[in-house]
């Protein structure tokens, strides 16, 4: 049986504020620093540890990631980065308030491009400001990469290479794995791992800061899966989360 441990990030300043984030790299408040001691508190406390550790290009993910390891005296572990793991984009959305933009949409329409399978929100002007073509750290990536939005459809299209070409093999290799990374990035590789409908998918939201275990069969079948800790706390934030987009 392999353990595969999921972090979304802690709380960012734009969670803070309540604000479309997607690929804006905006950091981690207070708050979200102490999830993420709290984090690696819980995994330590439960007799968890790591041979390498995944993230995305993203401070609040790479950071919380950071506070974790350092809480687990493991700082000196390999860390892998892939833009692959970065936040679902967000597209025209990035930056606006959450709650205003379903008092002027309506909550349905928020919803829908909140946590619909397959319609994205609508995409920025490449030569949007916003855009992140242009930005040294994709520099490697053909511009059309770069996406101006994203479905969750197209997220595990990203998502789902870097876990058959990277993640998944090195679990099969023994190789124990924490990733911290964002809740629809997390969402993406739960959907593809549980073979959740493109309906049931809407339901699911993945609370800041706390450790989601997965654990495998030899094919890398999931088994079950928990979060670590208070389980009412996890599903009440959870709850909070869906609640986000509501007017
Ligand atoms: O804004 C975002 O990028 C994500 C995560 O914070 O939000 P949502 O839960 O609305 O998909």
């Amino acid at each position: 049986m392999y353990k595969l441990v999921l972090i979304r990030h802690g709380e960012s300043t734009w969670n803070l504020e309540n604000r479309f984030t997607g690929w804006t790299d905006v950091d981690l408040t207070e708050t979200g620093i102490a999830q993420a001691k709290n984090a690696g508190q819980l995994l330590t406390d439960e007799g968890y540890d790591f041979d390498v550790a995944y993230t995305s290009v993203l401070k609040r993910a790479t950071r919380t990631l950071w506070h974790v390891l350092d809480e687990m005296d493991r700082t000196w572990l390999p860390v892998v980065h892939s833009w692959r793991l970065n936040e679902r984009h967000y597209g025209a959305l990035q930056g606006l308030n959450k709650a205003e933009t379903a008092k002027k949409y309506g909550d349905d329409q928020v919803l829908v491009w909140r946590r619909s399978y397959d319609t994205p929100p609508p995409p920025l002007a490449a030569d949007d400001e916003r855009s992140e073509r242009g930005d040294p750290r994709y520099a490697k990536l053909p511009a059309e990469q770069v996406p101006l939005t994203e479905c969750l459809k197209d997220t595990v299209a990203r998502v789902l290479p870097f876990w058959n070409e990277s993640m998944a093999p090195a679990i099969k290799a023994g190789k124990r794995i924490v990733v911290a990374a964002h809740g629809n990035s997390i969402r993406a590789l739960v959907k593809y791992l549980d073979n959740i409908s493109d309906s049931d998918i809407v339901g699911l939201n993945i609370p800041n800061g706390i450790p989601l275990v997965y654990e495998l069969n030899a094919d890398l079948q999931p088994l079950r899966h928990y979060y670590l800790g208070d389980s009412e706390a996890a599903a009440k934030a959870a709850a909070a989360v869906g609640a986000q987009g509501r007017a």
